[in-house]
């Protein structure tokens, strides 16, 4: 699409990026010259007209919200029958990128080169700071390491990283004495259903990367400031349906901001949304009352909190399948594989929380963002 030279009184500068939902650009307020970021939802066919204008006054409501660690909405509108939301512009990176800078020099050596530089319209947005491609590091562990949450491929793929014999301090265990373990200490079900138990695995350049405490530090930090927002969009009666790395902003001053809340409920009741085959909120991080399309409360955002720290810590997501109907199963009636077992190193306050997020039944949840606050701080 090309993009257009204005919408409403706002003159496009560039382009920011685009989501399954539209386009997302950086644009001027032609009335004060401030900048702001506009979201165009063009993915779908335009709107009746009527339809578009209440999509664009609901939007209006969320203007009226105002926290540090939520996006400000400025304004609303309808362009040729698609509708746009005016936003503050945030200068950062998203949650995923954002706990992948600052690469330690000594960590570094055990990771391949850096295989693609950030990308980016525009050179304010991507910090002069080193980086590396963990998602190359990821799509190398799928071919092995990670395959296979059960059976003896999996145990095989286990059995593989303990001969490595890396331990955690970066050396060399000389007689690799980390035994293979046996199945059961893998996939067997918690003991104390809050305590994930750790099995005897070796770390691996992969997930001392993950585990560095700088890279923890951070993502304990950012998932405070993402508890004070979600406590504050739910006491004003809004869930934000469609929680996930990439709605999360993280400013170069550390300051984490949420964005696109409600915008998944809006859409689903204004079309019968599914933008390229894909359900809007997205399934991977969608609670199973969600993806039923049950009522949902603030514990679903909570179930998606668990879903992203799950996998920023383990560096998989808990449910991963080739098809949206396997997905969705997976969802309903799988039990995520301990995380301990893809990650043995992994920060256990941290996992503890996640599993617990990922229960199935609300009501087993962390039942409110403070909650989850509280445990964050208390470890
Ligand atoms: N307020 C903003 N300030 C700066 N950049 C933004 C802002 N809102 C969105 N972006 C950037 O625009 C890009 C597209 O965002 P968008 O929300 O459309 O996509 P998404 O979150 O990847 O996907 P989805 O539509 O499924 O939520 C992202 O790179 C995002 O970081």
């Amino acid at each position: 699409m090309v993009p257009p030279r204005l919408v409403g009184p706002y003159r496009i500068v560039s382009t920011l990026g685009k989501g399954g939902i539209g386009t997302v650009f950086r644009a001027s307020d032609r009335r004060t010259g401030d900048e702001v970021a506009l979201k165009l939802l063009s993915t779908g066919p335009a709107l009746e007209p009527a339809a578009a204008k209440r999509m664009a006054r609901e939007f209006e409501t969320l203007a009226r919200l105002a926290h540090p660690n939520v996006v400000r909405v400025f304004d609303a509108g309808v362009h040729r029958g698609y509708p746009y939301l005016v936003m503050e512009l945030v200068e950062g990176l998203d949650l995923r990128s954002y706990l992948e800078i600052d690469l330690e020099p000594s960590a570094r050596r055990a990771m391949p080169e850096p295989a693609v530089q950030v990308q980016s319209e525009d050179s304010e947005v991507a910090p002069a700071l080193p980086r590396f491609d963990l998602g190359a590091l990821l799509e190398e562990a799928d071919t092995g390491f990670y395959e296979a949450p059960t059976g003896n491929h999996a145990l095989a793929d286990y059995a593989r990283s303990a001969d490595e014999s890396d331990t955690d301090d970066g050396s060399t265990s000389s007689e690799g004495t980390v035994s293979p373990p046996r199945r059961h200490e893998l996939f067997s079900p918690f003991e104390d259903e809050d305590e994930p138990s750790r099995p005897l695995l070796a770390a691996t350049p992969y997930t001392r990367e993950l585990n560095r405490p700088e890279r923890i530090g951070r993502l304990k930090d950012a998932l405070l400031q993402i508890c004070e927002a979600l406590g504050y969009i739910h006491s004003h009666g809004l869930v934000h349906r469609d929680l996930k790395p990439g709605n999360i902003l993280v400013d170069e001053d550390r300051h984490v901001r949420l964005m696109d809340f409600g915008l998944a409920k809006f859409l689903a009741e204004e079309t019968s949304v599914t933008v390229r085959g894909k359900v809007v909120g997205t399934y991977r991080y969608m609670a199973p009352e969600q993806a039923l399309a049950e009522h949902v409360d603030g514990r679903a955002d909570l179930y998606a909190l668990g879903v992203m720290i799950y996998e920023l810590l383990a560096g998989r997501p808990p449910y991963d399948a080739k098809t949206p109907v396997d997905l969705w199963q997976q969802i309903l009636e799988r039990e995520p594989q301990p995380l301990f077992s893809l990650n043995p190193h992994a920060d256990e306050d941290l996992a503890r929380i996640a599993h617990k997020l990922l229960r199935k039944d609300p009501d087993d949840r962390y039942q409110t963002a403070e909650e989850v606050f509280e445990q964050l701080i208390s470890g």
